[in-house]
């Protein structure tokens, strides 16, 4: 049965970034067909928003890797980045850690307030796939830089595969999860 987030109830923003061919859009679109998908594409990049049986309503940019100058344009205002990996792709996983770096060593400003980063380490149907251990060392996800008022940045390495289908709503979920947490008086900083 699929996992869907129950814990969300406002309106929240997340980009999903991650070098072109890597699934971005496979994902985007596999988590969304669903009855309650709208689908609103664009050249550059797709929008989806869901909104849930309870009333939760994510919206995900999914924005082309083929440019990847184009990424400033979106930066600004996310909660949440969503990092997507090609675990098969051992040619170009230093060159996905110096895309995911760059995204929050050059726009701290817009990034400051995007507190957490999910990362899908996609394409795990393939036997020659990158283990999650082995995608969190390459993107040396546990050392990006620190958020708003040098708060810590909440990450997750989530091992994919949207083709198949597997473990996209463990990360929709996770991510529900976190974003609930900052709503939680207790954990403000
Ligand atoms: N084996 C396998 N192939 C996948 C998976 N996810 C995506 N693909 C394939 O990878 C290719 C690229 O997928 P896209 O979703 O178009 O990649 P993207 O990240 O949106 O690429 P850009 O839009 O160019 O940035 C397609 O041929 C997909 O079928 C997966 O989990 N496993
Ligand atoms: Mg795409």
């Amino acid at each position: 049965m699929r996992m869907r987030p129950h814990n969300c109830q406002r309106d929240y923003k997340i980009l999903m970034l991650g070098l072109d061919s890597s699934g971005k859009t496979t994902i985007l679109y596999k988590l969304y067909s669903k009855p309650l998908v709208r689908l609103i594409p664009n050249t550059a990049f797709n929008i989806e928003a869901l909104h849930t049986p309870q009333g939760e309503h994510l919206t995900i940019w999914d924005i082309s890797g083929q440019s990847r100058v184009n990424w400033q344009f979106y930066v600004h205002g996310n909660i949440a980045l969503v990092f997507v990996v090609d675990s098969t792709d051992y040619g170009r996983v230093s060159e996905a850690k110096e895309a995911l770096w760059w995204i929050f060593e050059g726009h701290k400003e817009e990034m400051k307030g995007t507190l957490m980063v999910l990362v899908y380490a996609n394409k795990q149907d393939q036997p020659n796939a990158m283990t999650v251990d082995e995608i969190k060392d390459e993107l040396d996800v546990e050392n990006l830089p620190r958020g708003r008022n040098g708060r810590h940045r909440r990450w997750h390495v989530q091992g994919a595969s949207a083709l198949m289908d597997v473990g996209l709503w463990e990360g929709v979920d996770w991510l529900c999860a976190q974003i609930k947490d900052t709503r939680n008086p207790r954990l403000q900083s």
